[in-house]
């Protein structure tokens, strides 16, 4: 693989502006192949805008974006790109099963009629078993527990097969073994060669989550190893505080 090849993602000095908010200011990064990288930032940062930006959903004021070497929205048209979004951007009252969103993210696979094939009922039952969610197949969407509800979106971004995989905090609300699965599953496409960048307000468990991480603040401030980042200063810059102080108990 050359070192082009291995460039996943390449953010360059890019800026978005909703009206008058600038919401990213000269944001660039770059992250290679089959790496998890964790976003980490105060609300409002940008990280849901750099997600939707490296998606091609929202378009740059200035700046550029490539996804293995293409323009975001040619790589998510071929479903080399997948998103799980934030919870609030989902209609949970839609009258789909669990399985029936998982099946979305094989839609780029599928022809025109939109027939599912074998390999696709057996991507989303491979994507329902590793994230425990089997005996909940049937089962309206809005009628899973918030922890459940990231799980079914998890799956289908696994069940999209997609070799870059962005997650909008997915840890949000839900109990410690949801965190675990999770993070065992980003960590096993990690190691198939798939590129992770996951938001988190979870800074503890970030060491075991991702190999890389970024802090946010409009721009990237810090993109170093999970432990650099939780340097006391780097947090202090991104925060103001240091969060970790802030958790129960104080430090961690
Ligand atoms: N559609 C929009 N229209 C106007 N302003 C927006 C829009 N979306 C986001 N913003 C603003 O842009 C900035 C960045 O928002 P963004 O959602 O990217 O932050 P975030 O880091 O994901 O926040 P959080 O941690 O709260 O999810 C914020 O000031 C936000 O209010």
């Amino acid at each position: 693989m050359t070192a082009i090849d291995s460039e996943a993602i390449v953010v360059d000095d890019v800026t978005v502006r909703y009206g008058d908010i600038v919401a990213l200011d000269g944001a660039s990064l770059t992250l290679r192949a089959g790496t998890v990288c964790g976003l980490v930032g105060m609300n409002g940062s940008g990280k849901s805008t750099l997600f939707k930006t490296i998606m091609g959903l929202v378009r740059p004021d200035a700046g550029t974006v490539t996804v293995h070497g293409r323009a975001p929205r040619d790589a998510r048209r071929s479903a080399s790109i997948g998103y799980v979004p934030q919870s609030e951007d989902i209609d949970w009252q839609f009258p789909v099963s669990v399985e029936d969103v998982v099946m979305t993210g094989r839609y780029g696979q599928l022809g025109f009629t939109r027939r599912s094939r074998r390999e696709d009922r057996a991507a989303v039952d491979d994507a329902l078993a590793r994230v425990e969610l089997t005996e909940y197949r049937q089962r309206q969407i809005g009628r899973l527990s918030g922890g459940q509800r990231k799980r079914a979106f998890v799956a289908r971004g696994i069940a999209q097969g997609a070799s870059i995989l962005l997650l909008d905090e997915p840890f949000a609300g839900v109990d410690k073994r949801t965190e675990a699965t999770i993070t065992a599953q980003l960590r096993a496409l990690a190691a198939d060669g798939v590129t992770v960048l996951v938001s988190t307000h979870d800074l503890h468990a970030l060491p075991a989550l991702a190999d890389e991480a970024i802090l946010l603040m409009r721009k990237v401030l810090v993109h170093d190893t999970p432990e650099t980042v939780l340097k006391p200063e780097n947090l202090v810059r991104a925060f103001g505080v240091d969060p970790l102080d802030l958790a129960p108990g104080g430090a961690a």
